[in-house]
C-alpha cells in the first residue's frame, strides 16, 4: 500500500527555555545545519549558543505561540488533514527536529500497512540544511528500522509552474486591496559555505553577480539560484515592474558570511530611500512560523517604522490555501500512478 509523509522543520514542545534548549540542541547539532567538524560544533553549540540563545528564542516563541501550540506545527497539522481529505492514501506528518520524529511518522504509516512512501519535504527550494537532512535521515531510518519500505522523495519544486501559479495567486489575493510601493521576497538565509558545498560542479557557484543567472547543472542544488528563480517567476506572473520588487535573506546566525542582502538591512534601506508602504512575502516557508510571525511581522515592521516607513504588510505563507492543498494532492496522485514496482 502507498502512503505519504509530509515533513517540516519542527518546533520546541513549548516556548519555555528548557524545551527551546532541547530543540535547538538537536537542530543545531545537525551536521548539515552547522556544518563544521563535530568537536567545533559541540564547542559552538553546547559551549556557547545553548548558554545564551534559548532564553532569547523562548521570549520570541512566547510572542507567537498559539493556545493550540506552535504555529508551525498547528498549521502543518491542518495542512496534513486537508491533504488527507483529497487523497485515498494515508498521509502522515513528521518534523525533522523535536518530538514528532520522522521515525514515528514512518512507523505510523507502516502500522497502517504502507510499504511505499512518498516523502514530501515541505520546502520549495533545496538546501543542505532542510531537504537534504530530511532525505538522508529518512534513508538511514529505512536501512536501520524499515528495510522493506520503499521511499521516494519529492525534489525541490521552486520552479514548478503550478507551484509558482499557486504562490503568485495567493500573493495577489492577499494584496488585492492593499497599496504597496515595494514587494520584498525574504527567504531564510544560509551560510555562503553551504552553497559552495552543495555545488555538484565544485566550480559554478561563486556567489557573485552572475552565477545564479548563468545556466548550470549546479542549480539543481543551489539554494540561492532557486530563491532568485522563485522571485523572478512570481514577478513575471504578477507582471511586477523591475524596480518594484527584490530578494533578501533573513535569520542569519553567527559570524560567517550568509547569503546577502540581509532582510533587516534591506527593510532599513528601503525605508530610508523613501519607500512608505512595503509588503513582504516569505516563500522559503510553506507554513507561518517563528521566522515569519516574529522576525518579519514584528521585528521587520519595527525596523521599517523606525526609518520612516508607514505601512508594512506581511503576506501569509501558503499554509492551508486550498490551491496549495490541491496541488500537493495532484503531486501525490501523479506519484502513485507513475511509481514502478521493483
Ligand atoms: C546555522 C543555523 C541555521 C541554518 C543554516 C538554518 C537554515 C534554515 N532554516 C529554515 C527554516 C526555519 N528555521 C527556523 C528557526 C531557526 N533556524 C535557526 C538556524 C538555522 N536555520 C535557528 C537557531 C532557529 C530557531 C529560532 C531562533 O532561535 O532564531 C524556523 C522556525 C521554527 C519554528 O518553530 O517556528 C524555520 C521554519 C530554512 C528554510 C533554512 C534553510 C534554507
Ligand atoms: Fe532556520
Ligand atoms: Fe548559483
Amino acid at each position: 500500500m502507498k502512503g505519504v509523509l509530509l515533513v517540516n522543520l519542527g518546533s520546541p514542545d513549548s516556548p519555555e527555555p528548557k524545551d527551546v534548549k532541547k530543540y535547538l540542541g538537536e537542530f543545531l547539532m545537525d551536521e548539515r545545519v552547522i556544518d563544521v567538524p563535530l568537536w567545533a560544533r559541540t564547542l559552538l553549540v553546547k559551549g556557547i549558543i545553548l548558554n545564551t540563545r534559548p532564553k532569547a528564542s523562548a521570549k520570541a516563541y512566547k510572542k507567537i505561540w498559539w493556545e493550540e501550540g506552535s504555529p508551525l506545527i498547528v498549521l502543518s497539522e491542518q495542512l496534513q488533514h486537508k491533504v488527507q481529505e483529497e487523497v485515498e492514501f494515508p498521509v502522515a506528518l513528521a518534523m525533522r527536529y523535536g518530538s514528532m520524529t520522522i521515525k514515528k511518522g514512518l512507523q505510523e504509516l507502516v502500522d497502517k500497512g504502507v510499504d511505499e512512501v512518498f516523502l514530501i519535504p515541505l520546502y520549495p527550494q533545496f538546501a543542505m540544511a532542510t531537504t537534504e537532512t530530511i532525505t538522508v535521515l529518512a534513508e538511514e531510518l529505512r536501512q536501520q528500522h524499515f528495510p522493506n519500505l520503499k521511499i521516494e522523495s519529492l525534489p525541490a519544486f521552486y520552479n514548478n509552474p503550478d507551484y509558482i501559479s499557486v504562490l503568485a495567486e495567493s500573493i495577489k489575493a492577499d494584496l488585492k486591496d492593499k497599496d504597496y510601493d515595494h514587494l520584498l521576497f525574504s527567504y531564510h538565509g544560509v551560510p555562503e559555505r553551504h552553497i559552495r558545498k552543495s555545488d555538484i560542479t565544485k566550480s559554478h557557484c561563486k556567489i557573485d553577480g552572475s552565477c545564479c543567472e548563468t545556466p548550470s547543472i549546479a542549480h539543481e542544488f543551489c539554494y540561492r539560484h532557486q530563491c532568485k528563480e522563485v522571485t523572478r517567476l512570481v514577478g513575471e506572473h504578477l507582471e511586477l515592474t523591475p524596480d518594484s520588487y527584490s530578494t533578501s535573506f533573513q535569520s542569519r546566525l553567527g559570524f560567517d558570511p550568509w547569503l546577502q542582502p540581509y532582510t533587516d538591512r534591506t527593510i532599513e534601506r528601503l525605508g530610508k530611500k523613501g519607500v512608505k508602504k512595503m509588503a513582504i512575502v516569505t516563500p522559503a516557508f510553506v507554513s507561518d512560523c517563528l521566522e515569519t510571525l516574529e522576525e518579519i511581522a514584528m521585528e521587520g515592521e519595527e525596523i521599517f517604522h523606525e526609518v520612516g516607513g508607514q505601512e508594512f504588510t506581511t503576506v501569509p505563507c501558503l499554509n492551508t490555501n486550498m490551491s496549495w492543498v490541491k496541488l500537493l494532492a495532484q503531486w501525490i496522485n501523479e506519484w502513485s500512478e507513475t511509481v514502478v514496482e521493483a
